[in-house]
């Protein structure tokens, strides 16, 4: 049997520890592995055909499962092209193990095509690397080496900060089976477990945290970007209720109930210091805009503290001012928050941040006069179902648009690709996390995105329940609003990069629906359509004027002038 061995068993220790999927792109050398994959019944295997996809594609569907997918690929540069979706995944902390089939060593460098240097090939965006013999005749030693591989690898993508990992493969000739030939029967394997006390806080903290709360007036709670939680939901209620302001994004997934127009209401208030806090505690990754970034920077003063229950080895100080980190989960934190009693000057605190943002509310529902991406943007807002959806944003101006309008679809989830803010992958990662999914999964996404990342429509997996809303101002409109770029005589060619391409025969190759939006009276009628069930996904084209989108915005943002 010319099979490589050890590589049924790899796989098979992955779907014991439950791994459910799997993404494989088409090579010869990784054919084994394809086989092992494809032939395992507790595997599910997808098929796509440019790594640079399938990397975002397996991370859209490890971003639901919260398990590892496992990715696969043959030898030479399609590992490279599966770099920015590992480099995503790192960052966002989404479980992915990464199988790169390789020549054996003795043949790297010696004019074989399809060979490259794959050892650490993503560098130190993979948690681990580890290389997997699949020489036969395999010593005792060398079968312990590859059950301890298989075993770690999954360990270090599961377990928190969860992650990539990658286990490169060099495989012999000849490794194709007997014509008809079943695989090898796996050998046992041994699993291993791996227990974890959760992380709870100890009664020295739980009076820390007391004694601290009872000393501050201004206690200001920031939520990063995070998964929709109900539980930390039902907290940011009671909070808010206590009288302690939460703001977060978007794409903290909180629904509404926090303070979610910070960036306006920080561009609306001439006088910072009111809304400085004396504690500032900070759950969740990162912010999208800068201006709430540079408001908590600007306070030495301030106590901060960053409650994470999965800190990455490289300390994460993102405001200045980091002085307790609490390596807790962050609903245990929260519990122990919701019930201390604070101080009037707390309420009167919480009252400034609640005036400032009734002040930015009335602005919001201001109407502009003519066609452009914010008149959109909040149309769509009041017609996006409110339950039975998820949101998938692209980076650029479709994640900033979310908090600049009153974009708050209760009971819906936002997803976005901010572990690196990538215009790559970002339809990719919302195709992979349309699969099994019985809600609509609904993508929202600039044009340059789009056509960065037109591949992800290029597989046998577009399903229905996809509804892609491709926001086209011919470029890179973000750059026409930044200031220093905008008046750039190169904004045109070299930053905003001007094209006239459109999607419909995108979406005609791709056979699914094609709408096409240019004014607001067609959005309307699309609207009236576009998230009822079909038997097809659906793109609608929204063409707007990045010239006119500019202006609009700058009308917009001069509103909020305090
Ligand atoms: C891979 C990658 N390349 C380049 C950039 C820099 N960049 C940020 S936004 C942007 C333009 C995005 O244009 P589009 O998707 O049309 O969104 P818009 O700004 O029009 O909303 C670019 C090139 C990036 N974030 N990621
Ligand atoms: C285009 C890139 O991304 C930069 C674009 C805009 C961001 C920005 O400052 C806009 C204002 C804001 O978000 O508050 C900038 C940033 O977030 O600092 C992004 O890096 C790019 O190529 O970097
Ligand atoms: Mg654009």
């Amino acid at each position: 049997m010319a099979f490589p061995s050890g590589l049924v068993e790899l796989i098979e220790v992955f779907s014991q520890h439950g791994v459910k999927q799997a993404v494989i792109c088409p090579g010869s050398r990784n054919a084994p592995i394809m086989l092992a994959l494809s032939r395992n019944p507790a595997i599910e295997s997808f098929s796509i055909s440019d790594e640079r996809s399938a990397g975002f594609f397996a991370l859209g569907l490890a971003l639901h499962s919260k398990l590892p997918v496992i990715l696969c690929c043959t030898s030479g540069s399609a590992a490279l092209n599966m770099a920015p979706a590992i480099a995503e995944a790192y960052f966002l902390e989404v479980p992915l193990i990464v199988l790169t089939a390789d020549r054996p060593n003795e043949w790297i460098g010696q004019w074989d095509g399809q060979t490259i240097y794959q050892e650490r090939i993503f560098g130190a965006h993979a948690k681990q690397y580890f290389s997997y013999s699949t020489r036969s005749h395999a010593t005792t030693d060398e079968l312990w080496h590859r059950n301890r591989i298989a075993n770690n690898a999954f360990w270090t993508a599961f377990l928190g900060p969860q992650g990539p990992v990658q286990i490169n493969i060099p495989i012999h000739e000849p490794f194709y089976p007997e014509k008809g030939a079943a695989l090898p029967v796996a050998e046992p394997i041994r699993k291993i477990h791996h227990w974890k006390t959760p992380k709870s806080l100890s009664p020295s903290m739980k009076t820390f945290i007391q004694r601290q709360v009872s000393v501050s007036n201004k206690i200001l709670i920031t939520l990063g970007q995070m998964p929709l939680n109900p539980a930390i939901q039902e907290f940011i209620q009671q909070l808010m209720e206590n009288g302690i302001p939460v703001v977060g994004d978007a794409v903290a997934n909180a629904n509404g109930l926090a303070f979610e127009s910070h960036d306006l209401i920080l561009a609306n208030t001439k006088n910072w210091e009111s809304l400085q806090p004396d504690l500032h505690i900070h759950l969740g990754k990162s912010f999208v805009t800068k201006r709430i970034k540079q408001f908590l920077r600007s306070n030495a003063d301030k106590q901060e503290w960053q409650i994470n229950p999965n800190p990455q080895a490289l300390m994460a100080d993102p405001f200045k001012g980091l002085g307790h980190l609490w390596e807790v989960d962050e609903e245990e934190f929260l519990k122990e928050l919701v019930h201390l009693n604070v101080s009037n000057q707390q309420k009167s605190y919480f009252q400034t941040w609640k005036n400032a943002n009734e002040q930015v509310q009335i602005l919001q529902d201001k109407k502009l006069d003519f066609w452009n991406e914010l008149i959109a943007f909040k149309k769509i807002s009041q017609a996006i179902p409110k339950e039975n959806a998820e949101i998938h944003v692209a980076n650029s101006l479709a994640v900033r648009y979310l908090n600049w309008i009153k974009f708050v679809p209760k009971g819906i989830e936002v997803f976005a690709n901010r572990g690196t803010s990538g215009i790559d992958g970002c339809l990719s990662t919302a195709v992979g996390g349309a699969q099994n999914n019985s809600q609509l999964v609904i993508s929202i996404i600039g044009d340059v995105a789009f056509q960065y990342d037109k591949n992800a429509l290029w597989n046998n997996y577009v399903p229905k329940n996809l509804r892609i809303i491709l926001m086209n101002n011919q470029g890179g409109g973000i750059f026409r609003n930044l200031e220093g770029a905008k008046d750039l005589p190169e904004l045109d060619i070299f930053m905003e990069t001007q094209q006239n391409f459109r999607a419909d025969n995108i979406a005609k190759d791709a056979g699914i629906q094609y709408i096409s939006v240019k004014n607001e009276m067609e959005l309307t009628e699309g609207l009236k359509e576009f998230f009822q069930a079909s038997e097809h996904a659906i793109l609608m084209e929204i063409e707007t004027n990045s010239i006119s989108n500019a202006e609009a915005l700058a009308q917009y943002m001069s509103l909020f002038k305090g």
